[in-house]
């Protein structure tokens, strides 16, 4: 049932994935015309690019990875749809503000071309009626909450709380590669060829992206696969003392959203039964939707683009966006996944994203829910 607006400003107050939205942040994509696949780029993405590394960015070199005009366009076009989707459910959709032009950035380290901010889910965690943002691990990415600002100022003249985790200066041996030698994959395909400089005496430092947090009331869980996360759960523990914070051990590289999502209390979710183990004991008795596989035929066939490279997995489409505990935005190519929410008693609102493989989000990751009616509630005991 469409509900009218909110009337804004509303106050920040954001604690968990599922009750009622009343207010996001959608990402955009204008001038995402490339990716910089230097060594930290090619680190945080290599599950999903270490098999086409070799093949199209240069194993030693820092490239510009173009992007093809109507790829960008017709995300464009797909984001635009989630807006009017959105609007519809009477949410109110804030965006950030558009970068002008393509953004080179320099660092004393490094330079890169900045990442425009599509995915803002990434580099910011609301946690209540504060806003934290997050220590990016992509150098491309170090600024892009410059582009969120406008919408975090309008929160905290509202009386939001505003931090930041220490900004990484993302020197040569800043990032951690343990999730992948542990598991005897040799990253040196990802490494080779780094060229940034170095700070003596500094090693591994506080890396961490919003995205690999799953919200539920007091509790938060926290995906922990390296030393950089190691540092930053330290830091969200001494800086947001009335929540809970749970260990992932581990659960996937970084982002966890294509793996959970918590759909209402009681009831998630999730890529497969393989990824249980990793979840609080009180979750693991939660009831479970597990997602059914995608068929490739309903999205793009890029060989005619020559524009290959994914750097989301095909799981991406689990990352749906809910409106409110009966109500979810899913991707309208996964009529698979529709069924079975909508057997479940679900509405579905669905909105076409094709080229969801290939910008690293779906709607969770293009969304920011700055407002939802949800307080800190315990949905864990
Ligand atoms: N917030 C995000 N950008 N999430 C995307 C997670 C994508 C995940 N690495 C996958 O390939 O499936």
């Amino acid at each position: 049932m469409p509900q009218p607006a909110p009337t804004s400003p509303l106050a920040l107050n954001s604690f968990d994935e599922f009750t009622r939205l009343d207010e996001v942040l959608l990402g955009r994509a204008e001038h995402y015309d490339a990716h910089h696949t230097d060594t930290s780029w090619r680190l945080f993405f290599y599950d999903n690019v270490a098999p086409v590394l070799g093949q199209h960015t240069s194993p030693s070199g820092e490239e510009l990875l173009p992007i093809p005009t109507q790829l960008v366009d017709e995300l464009n076009e797909d984001i635009a749809g989630l807006a009017d989707a959105l609007t519809e459910c009477g949410v109110k959709v804030l965006r950030p503000a558009a970068p002008g032009k393509d953004i080179d950035i320099r660092s004393p380290h490094w330079d890169a071309r900045a990442t425009p901010p599509l995915n803002v889910r990434d580099q910011t965690i609301i946690l209540g009626n504060t806003i934290v943002e997050t220590a990016p691990h992509v150098r491309a990415r170090i600024f892009e909450n410059d582009l969120l600002k406008p919408a975090f100022y309008r929160y905290y003249q509202h009386g939001a709380n505003w931090l930041s985790m220490p900004r990484p200066a993302l020197t040569r041996d800043s990032l951690d590669t343990a999730y992948f030698t542990h598991q005897n994959q040799d990253v040196r395909r990802a490494t080779d060829g780094e060229s940034a400089g170095a700070i003596e005496g500094l090693g591994l430092e506080m890396v961490f992206d919003g995205a690999q947090c799953m919200r539920l009331g007091r509790d938060v869980l926290v995906n922990v696969a390296n030393h950089n996360h190691e540092l930053a759960l330290r830091w969200l523990r001494d800086n947001i003392r009335d929540l809970r914070f749970h260990r992932l051990d581990a659960m996937a590289d970084n982002h966890i959203d294509s793996v959970l999502v918590p759909l209402r209390p009681g009831l998630m979710l999730l890529r497969s039964p393989a990824y249980l183990k990793y979840l609080p004991k009180a979750m693991q008795s939660w009831d479970v939707i597990y997602a059914p596989d995608t068929d490739d035929s309903n999205f793009p066939d890029y060989s005619d683009l020559g524009f290959v490279i994914p750097i989301g997995s095909r799981y991406m489409d689990i990352n749906l966006l809910s409106i409110d505990e009966n109500t979810v935005v899913v991707n309208s190519l996964y009529p698979e996944l529709i069924e079975v929410l909508e057997r479940r008693g679900f509405t579905v609102v669905p909105v076409r994203h094709r080229h969801r493989r290939l910008f690293g989000g779906g709607f969770h990751c293009f969304t920011l829910d700055t407002v939802r009616r949800g307080g800190p509630e315990d949905y864990l005991s």
